[in-house]
């Protein structure tokens, strides 16, 4: 069982346009599509699509039209009750493969909002094998969020405690990685940049340059990182060693969730005991899978490519 944090669920809106893009300018629309989208929500729905039990917890107002794009998902869900609707990001894509995407800030959770949230999760991860909280904070929450949800299911479940899994950015990924001890985090390249204050060795392979970044933070402040290149492929880096995936060639359609479907994929893998390289390869799959969908759609099984994913253990 996998269950998912969506704390700033959002309505994702694909907006593909005939013409490029033009700031300024009336312009008509090819074609729209609307997903029940939010990082964890991305994740519950390809574990579920693979046929692995997961749940996505979030918060939800019954009045919002949100609710209904999400039954058309089919995933378990467990919905905290909230006022307020889930904001509507938007993303253009136009045919020179250039995609604009707006993220809104959300609707405002309460201090009682997210005692509710805390609780929902740490009861939800009750033998479950991973709990991911992914996404941005809404406003209303603070920073540190997510080191309270992880010390509150740490303290409840004791060694029988879900590994944790977090993918957001800025400040609450700060705060987890100062005071949450994260299983995963599950930035990309930009956001470990960010994260450690660094940067990437120009001079160097990308691969070793993002290897000996996140070997500042693991695996003394976090026990893994498995960091998304986009079509770079993946890096994991754990207290044994690091290895890099190449994807396979993938005709990009959109790329709105595909670091979702990434995590997801090494989770599945994790799941079933695999090793790290096959962790990574999954992952790469899934989010080489999902790229190639339109939208914020979820890859299936089915959807996987069928070309090979090299991987290849990097030296320190
Ligand atoms: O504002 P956040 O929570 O960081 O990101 C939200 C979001 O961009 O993430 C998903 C793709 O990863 C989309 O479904 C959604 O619109």
């Amino acid at each position: 069982m996998i269950v998912t944090l969506t704390a700033n669920p959002s309505l994702d809106r694909t907006i593909t346009l005939a013409e490029p893009l033009q700031r300024g300018a009336v312009q008509a629309a090819l074609s729209a599509r609307e997903d029940a989208g939010g990082k964890g929500i991305n994740v519950t729905r390809v574990v579920h699509a693979a046929g692995v039990e997961s749940l996505a917890v979030l918060p939800l107002d019954a009045e919002d039209p949100f609710a209904s794009a999400l039954r058309h998902t089919g995933i378990p869900v467990l919905p905290v009750d909230t006022a307020g609707v889930a904001r509507a990001n938007v993303t253009i894509t136009d045919p020179a493969g250039e995609t604009t995407k707006l993220n809104l800030p959300g609707s405002v959770l309460s201090a009682e909002d997210a005692g509710r949230l805390v609780a929902a999760v740490t009861r939800a991860a009750e033998g479950a094998e991973w709990v991911v909280l992914a996404g941005s904070l809404p406003p209303g929450l603070p920073d540190d969020f997510y080191v309270t949800v992880i010390r509150a299911v740490r303290a409840r479940w004791g060694e029988r405690a879900p590994r944790i899994a977090v993918d957001t950015s800025g400040p609450a990924l700060r705060a987890v990685v100062d005071g949450g001890a994260p299983d995963l985090i599950k930035p990309n390249d930009e956001e470990l940049v960010e994260l450690t204050g660094g940067h990437l060795d120009p001079s160097a392979d990308l691969a070793d340059a993002v290897h000996t970044l996140a070997r500042t933070l693991v695996p003394e402040r976090v026990a893994a990182a498995f960091v998304t290149l986009g079509g770079a492929g993946a890096v994991l880096v754990d207290a044994t060693g690091a290895w890099h995936g190449a994807p396979p060639p993938t005709r990009v359609r959109s790329t709105v969730g595909a670091g979702d479907s990434s995590l997801a994929g090494f989770l599945l893998a994790h799941v079933t005991g695999a090793g790290s390289e096959e962790c990574v390869r999954s992952g790469i799959r899934y989010g080489s899978a999902a790229a190639a969908l339109p939208g914020t759609q979820a890859p299936t099984p089915a959807d996987l490519p069928a070309g090979d994913v090299p991987v290849r253990a990097l030296t320190p």
